[in-house]
């Protein structure tokens, strides 16, 4: 599914209506009967909300729509200075015939707006969409306000009312819905953490809009779509033996983080790599050869030969935030360098990337895929943004970040954002529930051991991480935490319910 920004929705709208000749009214009539389709019709009574655009313009085909339901429907509009445009005029005047009742909002009729809303079963907040320009002040301010404080349910029509659908940032007054319905595209105002309070639950519908049409205007962001992730499951021939599906060198663990390097080194096994190979610290070095049943081992001492025979290394977890740390990735470094190509690929998670402060440039000049791991801690640590200047604009650092440093970066969270600089995926699965140590290093040894299976770098980013939310999800149906080796033996069970699941 693609995001889109405002600039994007009206090249869209364009398209689809001056170069295509879809009608606008059939647009907004089809925008209004997704709304009403994600209303609970077993209720009776109905307050719609107007303003002066296009929004109110679905607004008022709402009401007509309930109207026909036999619903008791009450439609408030902003009246001063309107000037509808043609299909809002249109639904404005059809509800004025019929009779509906429609009550013009001012001071004066503030007091049975006010009971209105507190008599609906549900609040339709129809007042700006993605056209707010300015800020919202004094009228429509107190508007907003009366709808939060005196609704029971609201249905935001295409966005809450008051948000900037670009950044997600309250122009002064935002309507706090219970569910927005948007239309066509993901809004990467959305996307923004501090939208998330007023959004509710966030239902995208088509609205008739073909999607060749949606490429052209399209910026290459994309929330994953499970189709797209279930078409990435790798097939495994019926020949195929362990030298097909990847050997995977995992680098990971120091006394204290054993732990670490067995999750990252049992996902990898479990995402289905041929062979896997843990090399770890030397002091922890014996204790985990003990632990280890399907992967093997390699003595630090080794590191060169083992990163030779790989086609993939993760390198990080649990290695400690140390200078040997940075002396050992030096080493996978210039033997990547040396002995790789194309052909090979680098993850760096945790600490691998903890000891990259003030030394990403040496990422800028490499002949193999890098990929890069970091949570919003980490990623300040390598960008010099603050967490919170990161999380306001988590595409953009993301983005800029993956350019710059050609590599590929996966900024971990809710809505994980996946890019090579170039395009964008934001990941939609996974919550709270997974938000415990070790569940970072479960997600680099399942892409990890994706890149060695074959898939494109970015694709293995993609599918590791809607896979490792996706099942963080099915499991946190029954579970109010779910643990990174829970996420491990579910591995295979989920991969081959998706693959089954495309036929
Ligand atoms: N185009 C299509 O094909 C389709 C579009 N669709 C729908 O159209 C919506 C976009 O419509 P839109 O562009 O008319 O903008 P909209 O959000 O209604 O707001 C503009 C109005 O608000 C006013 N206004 C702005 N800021 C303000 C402020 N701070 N305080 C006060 N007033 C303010 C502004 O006033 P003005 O600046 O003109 O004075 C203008 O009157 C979109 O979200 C979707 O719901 C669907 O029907 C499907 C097909
Ligand atoms: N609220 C959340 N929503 C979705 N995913 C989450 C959430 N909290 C954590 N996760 C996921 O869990 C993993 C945690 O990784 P990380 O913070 O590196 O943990 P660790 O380093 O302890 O292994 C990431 O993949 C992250 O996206
Ligand atoms: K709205």
């Amino acid at each position: 599914m693609r995001i889109a920004g405002v600039e994007m929705m009206r090249e869209i709208d364009r398209i689809a209506v001056e170069e295509i000749g879809i009608p606008a009214s059939v647009l907004m009539e089809n925008a209004a009967i997704a709304c009403v389709r994600n209303l609970d019709l077993t209720k009776g009574y109905f307050v719609v909300v107007c303003g002066r655009g296009n929004n109110g313009g679905d607004g008022f085909a709402i009401a007509r729509h309930l109207y026909c339901m036999d619903k008791e429907v009450d439609v408030f509009y902003i009246s001063e200075g309107s000037d509808y445009k043609a299909e809002t005029r249109t639904n404005f005047r059809i509800l004025k015939r019929l009779g509906v009742p429609m009550t013009p909002l001012s001071g004066e009729t503030m007091w049975s707006f006010r009971e209105a809303l507190k008599d609906a079963d549900v609040v339709v907040d129809s007042l700006l969409g993605t056209g707010v320009a300015r800020p919202v002040r004094d009228f429509l301010r107190q508007v907003i306000q009366e709808i939060n404080i005196n609704s029971r349910f609201v249905l935001s029509v295409d966005v809450p009312s008051g948000m900037n659908a670009d950044t997600g940032e309250s122009m002064g007054q935002v309507v706090d819905a219970d569910i927005t319905v948007t239309f066509q595209c993901m809004k990467r105002g959305f996307l923004n953490y501090e939208a998330m309070p007023h959004l509710g639950k966030i239902a995208v519908e088509k609205i008739g809009i073909p999607g060749p049409v949606e490429a052209k205007a399209e910026k290459g962001e994309y929330l994953t779509d499970h189709s797209l992730a279930c078409s990435l499951i790798p097939i495994r021939d019926k020949t195929g033996f362990k030298g097909n599906y990847g050997k995977v060198l995992v680098v990971a663990g120091s006394q204290g983080f054993t732990g670490a390097a067995l999750i990252c080194t049992e996902a990898a096994i479990s995402t289905g790599s041929g062979l896997v190979t843990l090399c770890s610290r030397e002091e922890v070095f014996q204790s985990l050869v003990l632990r280890l049943k399907e992967a093997m081992s390699l003595h630090p001492d080794k590191l060169e030969d083992g990163v030779s025979r790989a086609d993939v290394v993760v390198f990080g977890p649990g290695l400690g935030n140390f200078d040997v740390t940075f002396d050992m990735l030096l080493l996978v470094i210039k033997s990547m360098q040396e002995n790789g190509g194309r052909s090979k690929t680098l993850l760096i998670d945790a600490d691998g990337l903890n000891v990259l402060k003030d030394r990403t440039e040496i990422l800028t000049h490499l002949d193999f895929n890098v990929i890069l791991t970091p949570h919003v801690g980490e990623m300040s640590r390598l960008c010099g943004l603050s967490a919170e200047e990161i999380q306001k604009s988590r595409i953009d650092t993301a983005r800029s970040f993956a350019l710059e440093h050609k590599c590929i970066v996966v900024l971990k969270g809710f809505n994980t954002v996946v890019t090579d600089g170039s395009v964008v995926y934001v990941n939609p699965t996974g919550s709270s529930a997974m938000a415990q140590g070790g569940m970072g290093d479960a997600l680099a040894g399942m892409i990890g051991s994706l890149c060695g299976q074959g898939l494109e770098p970015l694709e293995a980013a993609v599918l590791g991480t809607y896979l490792h939310g996706y099942i963080g999800d099915e499991l946190a149906g029954e579970r109010y935490v779910v643990k990174a080796s829970e996420i491990i033996d579910a591995i295979p069970g989920s991969m081959k319910r998706l693959q089954d699941s495309r036929k």
